[in-house]
């Protein structure tokens, strides 16, 4: 372990893939449990979606040559020889010069090749004047257009969203093998540190606001929460509940003592309680620049900086990837809104700046005005809706300047 050896924003990251590996067991769920899981297995289409020719609208199955030339002026006749019932095969086949009533989702008969919408004709006691010529192919869904037998429908490591779970169950797949979700333990160290519940702090102590908010993004991301409390400046009892807790769940979160001081003992901790241990310390980022990040014999550790805005944009930022890599999901989050910034950003250049923004709208564009204040400030978070990243090279961010930001929940 090197000390205080700052990473860049993107080393870290690129340290999060190469040192987090999927850890979690494997799962069954049923497809009403599995949203949001991360899909343990590869999923092949084994029925063709539709497996059936199947028509987009109401309206009359015919042969699209009998429709050529036809226009409101100039209708063509056909002969209306049934109906389509929904749900069932069509009573008949089709020859030229017919055409066959068949509702949206109906079966459209074989020797049929287009639907013409029942607002384009007119059925005169069974002759149907077409007002409109169509194309081959026109207003039939094929089979398998939607999804075709044998091809890949998921791969392992997808994230489970209401479409996958909708696609599943067009092949009557109802189990899914998924990495079961992460259980994260939490304790917060300080001496000056006392729970929410504290009627009357005494001066110079502070209520645990870390616990609660990184105990809530946790909790929004849908995963279990144990905050096991407050361990006081003395390195011996933090290491001794560390490796308890380390022990009851997959990711271990310790906030505060992160930095430098004289009892800042989170990093001698952490690296006691396995291998290969501390892998950064020190990230050229602001605020959240003490951050910590290990893993213990295959858990991840983090050592959050104390400041209450620092921990929330430092939570933010990695331990929501590696909570996706001990799941095996390793895409990136794309929660991203564009705006315009509405001051100037300094920022010194070699140094990755995360500013708490407001968002709002304006004549129909999106802007986003910086919220400044100290990383202690956890107002500055209930101002904002979203970060917005001044990457390293840059030397800070112009008033008008088109950003992207990354935006929190909304829950
Ligand atoms: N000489 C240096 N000093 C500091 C540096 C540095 O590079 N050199 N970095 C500064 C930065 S940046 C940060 S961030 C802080 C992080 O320090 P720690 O992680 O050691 O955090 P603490 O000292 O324990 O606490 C900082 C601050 O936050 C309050 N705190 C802590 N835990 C909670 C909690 N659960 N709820 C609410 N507030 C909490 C704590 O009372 C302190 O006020 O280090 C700088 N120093
Ligand atoms: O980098 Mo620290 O988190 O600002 O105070």
């Amino acid at each position: 372990m090197e000390f205080f050896k700052v990473k860049t924003v993107e080393e870290t990251y690129q340290l999060i893939k190469q040192q987090i590996k999927p850890i979690l067991p494997i799962v069954k769920k049923s497809l009403y449990e599995a949203l949001h899981f991360v899909l343990a297995e590869d999923i092949y289409i084994k029925e063709n979606v539709p497996n059936f020719r199947r028509s987009a609208v109401d309206g009359y199955a015919v042969k699209a040559s009998d429709t050529f030339g036809t226009s409101e002026s100039m209708p063509g006749f056909l002969t209306v020889t049934g109906e389509v019932k929904m749900g069932k095969t069509p009573p008949c086949d089709l020859s030229f010069g017919e055409a066959m009533y068949v509702p949206t989702g109906g079966m459209v008969p074989e020797a049929s090749d287009s639907i013409v919408m029942v607002e384009h004709c007119e059925d005169l006691n069974g002759l149907l004047n077409v007002f409109k010529q169509i194309a081959p192919g026109e207003n039939v869904i094929s089979i398998g257009e939607d999804l075709v037998e044998g091809e890949i429908l998921l791969t392992k490591g997808t994230r489970l969203r209401p479409q996958e779970l909708g696609a599943l169950a067009s092949q009557g797949i109802i189990e899914v093998s998924v990495y079961r979700k992460p259980v994260v333990g939490y304790i917060s160290t300080g001496d000056e540190i006392v729970p929410i519940e504290t009627v009357k702090p005494a001066l110079g102590e502070i209520r645990d606001m870390n616990g609660m908010t990184i105990g809530a993004m946790v909790m929004e991301w849908g995963y279990e929460f144990i905050h096991d409390g407050i361990v006081q400046d003395d390195e011996q009892e933090l290491a001794k509940r560390s490796k308890a807790l380390l022990e009851k769940v997959d990711c271990l979160i310790l906030s505060g003592g992160s930095s430098v001081g004289t009892k800042d003992y989170s990093v001698n901790v952490i690296e006691s309680l396995g291998k290969p241990g501390v892998f950064v310390h020190g990230i050229s980022i602001k605020p959240g620049k003490p951050t910590i990040l290990a893993v213990a014999d295959g858990k991840p550790i983090i050592g959050l900086p104390g400041h209450p805005a620092s921990a929330m944009v430092i939570f933010q930022l990695f331990a929501r990837p590696i909570l996706n890599e001990i799941q095996g999901y390793s895409q990136e989050e794309k929660q991203l809104a564009k705006a315009r910034i509405t001051k100037n950003i300094p920022s010194a250049p070699g140094r990755t700046d995360y500013i708490r923004v407001r968002l709002f709208q304006e004549l129909g564009e999106w802007y986003a005005e910086p919220i400044f204040g100290k990383s202690s400030l956890i107002s500055t978070f209930v101002k904002s809706e979203g970060l917005v990243e001044v990457p390293a090279p840059n030397e800070g961010v112009q008033k008008g300047d088109q950003v992207l930001v990354r935006l929190f929940n909304k829950g």
